[in-house]
Formats: structure tokens, C-alpha cells, sequence
């Protein structure tokens, strides 16, 4: 069996490697002279999976994907040609709601905002959204959903109209996947007319696909409207966003909110487990991949208040190192990539136990667990 793997794809030798040969490649570099004898592909969202790169595959029987997006990949050329696939649900779900909560604390402190009683429209209410969902309240922020698809199907879903959230949000982020065609195309879902609806002195958060805000526009509606805070953690353009662009938003990032060990190995090992289940093959236990997390517990006195919040939500993962490097670096050939190959190890919130100093009201831990942490006193 042989099994070629993106390099940025944790734990395949772990995983894979007992069961045929694994051999590595940069997966931009994945070409079809590559795939004539290889039986399973693994890649991220960086390989265009079509049938130009499929020509000369002809023992290929599985494709997995680490990663929840599937915009890269032809998955109606695979069915077509049985070819087996995956993608990843849910396996970067809460990295994301790190990076959303670090951006949404780094931006309130920056302006002095006071977050409770803002009112944060979340587009998009699957894997990611839904989870977001009891952390912002957490904050305090009254949220709102917009989520077309799951309304359809669940007649108990109430979906907030695209532009009516847009003109009640004092925050908006976006969790979409990327949809070219169709009723519920995302392409350019945020374009000038969005724009020019939003609140004064609105945030936004685009840590989906670049392709999903119309990046011109926003370059356009940014040079006359420096009031309004935007996050961007996805570019069109990847991996050479708009230099332009980058220099008006309060947070760039080269794609790396789903970044977290936990996100990387869940990635791996949700893909392993459906290529083991067609084998008859055991489970992985990403726990026993994962090693110990540096801070795995923290002592929190006093209050809940958004203050303490920032504090420990940083403590765990701070988005402005993000920053920072990718500003440091931006001027360089080939650098988002790099940032990207060579990101640090990065744990998730839910990997640090918070104890409660003694007297503090059981309030504070339901907060606090409800933000994401593991809460000793819950
Ligand atoms: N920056 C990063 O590192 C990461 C980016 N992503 C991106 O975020 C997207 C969302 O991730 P998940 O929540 O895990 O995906 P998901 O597939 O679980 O949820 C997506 C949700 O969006 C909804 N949706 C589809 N079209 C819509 C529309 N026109 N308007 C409003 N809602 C719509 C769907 O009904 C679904 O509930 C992924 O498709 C991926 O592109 C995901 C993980 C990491
Ligand atoms: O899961 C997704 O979808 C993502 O966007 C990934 O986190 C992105 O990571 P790469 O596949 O680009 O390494």
C-alpha cells in the first residue's frame, strides 16, 4: 500500500505507517506524475483535488482530506471514478472558536469596548458556529444566527436574514463553507453592498475562506471607514493576500485558526478512522497522541469580568503573536506558507483545567466552562 501524504499533516506515520509506505510532499507541490502508484492521498485544503492531478492515478482508492472545507476537491469526479472520501468534520471546530475569542478580546481591549449587551451575528451555525454559540454568550453578547440551509432542513432552526443580522451587529463573524453556484453561494456572500450596511464602528471576523468577503471591496470600503475593526485570518488570493488590505485590518493571519494540535491531530486521525473502518481496522486515540499541554491547569480568583477573561484566554492562545509574525515577515517570498509550515505548538482552552480558589460562586465556573475551559468545580 502506498500512502502519500501533505508534510503538514500530523501523525500519518503513526497511523498510517503500519499499514503500507508513507511518503511526504509539500502539498502544493502534489503533482500526477506523483499519484501513478499510489492506493491512499491525504491532503489539506492547499491540493486541488481535480481531475488534471487525478489523470495518471489509476490505483487510487481513497482520498481523504484534514480539514472540514472541501471547495479544493472534486468530489463528484471521485464518486464518479469510486474513489473513497473524506473530509474532517468538527476536527478544528474549537481552535477556532480560540482564535474568534482571541480576536473578539484583543479588539475590545484595543478600543475599550465593553462587550456585554454588544449584539454578534454568527453566519454559518455548523460545526464551528454551533460551539461558538455558548461562548459568546459567555461574553455576554446577544447572538444571532443566519444559517439559510439549517432552516430549510430543521423546521425548529430560526435563521436571521443575511442583511438584517448585518444591520443589527455590532460584531459578525463568518463560518461558512466556500460555495461557488447555487441558492446558497457564499462567494462574495459580504461584498460592497454588505459593507455599506454594517453599523458604525462594527467588527468583522473572517477566519472561513477569503473568497467569502469580496477583498477589493472591503480594501475600498476600509479606505473610507477606518472606524470599523475587521479580523482576517483567510485572504483571496492565499497564499498572496493583498498586501494593501493587510495593512488596513487590526489582525491578519495566514490561515492558521484551525491551527491547534488538537485541530492538526483530530484532522489526521477522523480521516484515519474512516479509511480503518473500510479495513476493519481499530480506532486511533489521538489522546495518546497528544502530549501533555505546558499549562495544563490554572488558578482563577475573583470575578469573571471580561479583564480576567482576556487574561486567561490569552494565557492558552494569543492571537496577537499571529499577528505580529505575519507582519514581520510579510514583506518576504513565500512567507504565508512558511509562517504556516512553521507554526508553534498551539493547545486549545479545552486542554486547561481551570480550580476555583475556595468561596468563588458556581456562577464563575459555568462561565468560565461555557467559555471553554475545563472547569474543576463542574
Ligand atoms: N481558517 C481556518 O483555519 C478554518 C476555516 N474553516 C472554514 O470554515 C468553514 C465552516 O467550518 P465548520 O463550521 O466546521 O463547517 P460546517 O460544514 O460544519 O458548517 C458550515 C455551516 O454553514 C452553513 N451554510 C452554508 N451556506 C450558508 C449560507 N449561504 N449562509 C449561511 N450559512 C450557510 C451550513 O448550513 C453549515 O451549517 C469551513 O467550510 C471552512 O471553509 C474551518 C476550519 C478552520
Ligand atoms: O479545516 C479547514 O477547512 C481549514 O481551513 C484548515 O484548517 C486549513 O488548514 P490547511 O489545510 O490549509 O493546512
Amino acid at each position: 500500500m502506498h500512502i502519500l501524504a501533505d508534510e503538514n499533516m500530523p501523525y500519518v506515520e503513526a497511523l498510517f505507517g503500519p499499514h503500507g509506505k508513507v511518503t511526504r510532499v509539500a502539498g502544493r507541490d502534489i503533482s500526477a506524475d506523483m499519484l501513478v502508484d499510489v492506493d491512499v492521498l491525504l491532503v489539506r485544503s492547499v491540493t486541488k483535488v481535480d481531475s488534471k492531478l487525478l489523470a495518471k492515478a489509476n490505483k487510487l482508492h481513497f482520498v481523504g482530506t484534514a480539514t472540514i472545507g472541501t471547495d479544493h476537491v472534486d468530489e463528484q469526479l471521485l464518486a464518479e471514478r469510486g474513489i473513497t472520501f473524506t473530509n474532517a468534520p468538527g476536527c478544528n471546530a474549537y481552535a477556532v472558536c480560540d482564535y474568534v475569542l482571541s480576536s473578539l478580546l484583543l479588539v475590545a481591549e484595543r478600543r475599550q469596548l465593553r462587550l456585554k449587551g454588544l449584539t454578534m451575528g454568527v453566519i454559518g451555525i455548523g460545526n464551528i458556529g454551533k460551539r461558538l454559540l455558548p461562548r459568546l454568550e459567555a461574553l455576554g453578547l446577544n447572538v444571532l444566527v443566519c444559517d439559510p440551509p439549517r432552516a430549510e432542513a430543521e423546521s425548529s432552526f430560526e435563521s436571521t436574514a443575511l442583511a438584517s443580522l448585518i444591520a443589527q451587529s455590532d460584531i459578525v463573524t463568518l463560518h461558512v463553507p466556500l460555495l461557488m453556484t447555487g441558492r446558497h453561494k457564499t462567494h462574495h456572500l459580504i461584498g460592497a453592498a454588505e459593507l455599506a450596511q454594517l453599523k458604525p464602528e462594527a467588527i468583522i471576523i473572517n477566519a472561513c475562506r477569503g473568497e467569502v468577503i469580496d477583498n477589493q471591496a472591503l480594501k475600498q470600503h476600509l479606505a473610507t471607514h477606518s472606524e470599523h475593526s475587521v479580523v482576517l485570518d483567510v485572504w483571496e488570493n492565499e497564499p498572496q493576500p493583498d498586501p494593501q488590505l493587510m495593512a488596513l485590518v487590526d489582525i491578519a493571519t495566514p490561515h492558521i485558526a484551525g491551527y491547534s494540535q488538537e485541530g492538526k491531530a483530530f484532522g489526521t486521525s477522523i480521516v484515519y478512522d474512516h479509511w480503518a473502518a473500510l479495513h476493519g481496522f481499530a480506532k486511533a486515540d489521538v489522546q495518546a497522541l497528544l502530549p501533555t499541554p505546558e499549562l495544563a491547569a490554572m488558578t482563577v480568583a475573583g470575578k469573571p469580568t471580561q479583564g480576567l477573561l482576556k487574561q486567561l484566554v490569552h494565557a492558552v492562545y494569543d492571537v496577537r503573536n499571529d499577528d505580529e509574525r505575519m507582519r514581520a515577515v510579510s514583506q518576504q517570498t513565500g512567507y504565508f506558507d512558511r509562517l504556516r509550515k512553521s507554526y508553534p505548538l498551539r493547545r486549545e482552552l479545552l486542554s486547561t483545567q481551570i480550580n476555583m480558589s475556595a468561596g468563588m460562586p458556581a456562577d464563575n465556573a459555568t462561565t468560565l466552562a461555557r467559555l471553554g475551559f475545563q472547569c474543576s468545580d463542574l
